[in-house]
């Protein structure tokens, strides 16, 4: 349970400083009052508070005065003005200052109640590196990542601060990275979090029916149109809508997805009638949009749309420091599953898994150690067991591959090594989940949080069959 609060209470008529008592102690607060500024701010240089209440207007010390003097003494103690109506300009004037919000006289018990409720809740947003110093010291992680490294607290704390707003952001890392992790933590740290949130990878549709999936569609507005379509704009309504790999988007579909963007209305395929949206975007892509811009293939229009907030997630390789914990938690959380007792790697095991490059990051390393538990003979995972021996790394790519000659070419074989490498792990991901849930599409589709028609796209492209993992 939450600690109970100290609130502090500064208002010179004591009508008013017991009435504000009696309101905070009914829902538990703790409540100190005070008749002068003098005395209160003596109280808060003994010991920290949560809030303060004061009124503006008191002789003596005002409550701009008791403000400023805060500032100086607990600068992130959040301060509420209680004002007389006629000084309601003033009181906007003093939350420019630095006061979290005000108060009008007179006041129901719900109103100061409910201001009070949302500055504290503030609060845990201005102090969002407290939240995240406890998560981190009681756990591996934060929220659903694994991983204390300097490059992923600077992660956690972005997504602390940039969750409470209503900010795009665009989410730049390689395959794996938890790109999709960061966008659904986004979510539920935000106000959006009892709506829905929806996943869309832009690269498993073609364009048609990826622009009927996003906007929707009106029935017999083209073959195959049997019945009208919500899209997942509207689906995601007053939630998040994630959109994976937009990177992948034709140019016909960026237009009308920065025309939704700009007008926030959405209107379906066939339809005339535009309705309004209210949605969080949050745009991932492992590839570089200002790159594409540079060679004209994504619209600098919507880069800049999207590119509110930036977000660029590390590769493993650079932090390594948090492999053993990853490594450790996934032998756990696998050899539960598998029902088998592994307790854990060799010290050899763990050098070749520190000294592995890793091109698909947190989702390779959860596969490499997923097998190894299966394999393991041992209650110990061992060098062999790993199987990385053969695994394709970067250079071995090289290797095979012409060195180009123009930058056309490079530009081609860099299209192609990257396609090459999308596809081995995205394999790997659909064969995982159909053998996880035995060739059943919607439970694989479900575990692995996309939708039935993407993660059928996904299977269609890669020419994997359901069929192949169904139990005879
Ligand atoms: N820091 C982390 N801690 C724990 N698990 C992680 C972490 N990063 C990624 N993962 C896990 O790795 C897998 C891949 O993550 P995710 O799907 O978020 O990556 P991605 O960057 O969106 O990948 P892609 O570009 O291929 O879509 C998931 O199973 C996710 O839970």
């Amino acid at each position: 349970m939450d600690a109970v609060k100290k609130l502090l209470v500064i208002d010179d008529e004591p009508a008013i400083r017991e009435g504000v008592r009696r309101i905070l102690e009914s829902e538990s607060f703790q409540v100190e009052t005070f008749a002068n500024g003098h005395a209160a701010l003596e109280r808060i240089k003994q010991e920290p508070f949560d809030l303060v209440v004061t009124d503006l207007k008191m002789p003596g010390i005002s409550g701009m005065e008791v403000l400023k003097a805060i500032k100086e003494i607990q600068p992130d103690l959040p301060v509420i003005f209680i004002t007389g109506y006629s000084s309601v300009d003033s009181a906007v004037e003093v939350m420019k200052l630095g006061a979290v919000d005000y108060i009008a006289k007179p006041f129901t018990p719900e109103e100061m109640l409910s201001t009070i409720r949302l500055a504290l809740e503030q609060r845990v947003v201005d102090l969002g590196d407290l939240y995240l110093l406890k998560e981190l010291r009681d756990g591996e992680g934060f929220d659903r990542f694994v991983g204390k490294s300097h490059e992923m607290v600077k992660v956690y704390r972005r997504i602390m601060q940039v969750a409470p707003t209503d900010s795009t952001v665009l989410i730049t890392g390689e395959s794996g990275t938890g790109k999709e992790l960061v966008a659904r933590a986004i979510h539920k740290h935000s106000q959006r979090r009892d709506h829905p949130f929806v996943a869309v990878d832009c690269t498993s549709l073609v364009e048609n029916l990826l622009e009927s999936e996003l906007f929707g569609h009106v029935k017999g507005s083209f073959t195959g149109a049997m019945h009208t379509k919500t899209g997942l704009f509207k689906v995601a309504e007053g939630g998040t809508l994630f959109l994976d790999e937009v990177s992948n988007l034709s140019l016909t579909t960026q237009a009308k997805l920065l025309r939704v963007l700009q007008e926030r209305e959405v209107t379906p395929i066939g339809g005339t009638q535009p309705t309004p949206i209210n949605i969080r975007l949050v745009a991932a892509t492992n590839r570089s949009l200002r790159e594409m811009v540079a060679e004209g293939t994504f619209r600098e229009d919507l880069f800049f749309r999207l590119n509110i907030i930036p977000m660029d997630l590390p590769p493993l390789r650079e932090r390594t420091g948090d492999i053993p914990l990853l490594v450790g938690h996934t032998v756990r959380t696998v050899a539960e599953e598998v029902g088998k007792d592994i307790k854990g790697v060799t010290a050899g095991a763990m050098q070749v898994l520190q000294s592995y490059s890793f091109p698909g990051n947190v989702r390779e390393l959860e596969n490499i150690i997923e097998r190894a538990v299966v394999l393991a003979e041992d209650s110990l995972i061992t060098p062999d067991d790993l199987e990385l021996n053969h695994a394709a790394s970067p250079t071995v790519l090289l290797d095979y591959t012409a060195v180009p000659l123009s930058v056309e070419e490079l530009k081609e074989t860099k299209r192609h090594l990257r396609e090459q490498a999308v596809e081995d792990i995205e394999k790997a991901f659909v064969v995982n989940a159909l053998q996880r849930n035995r060739g059943n599409i919607t439970r694989a589709a479900e575990e692995t949080g996309m939708l039935r028609p993407n993660f059928q796209a996904m299977m269609k492209k890669l020419g994997i069959s359901a069929r192949d993992y169904v139990e005879a």
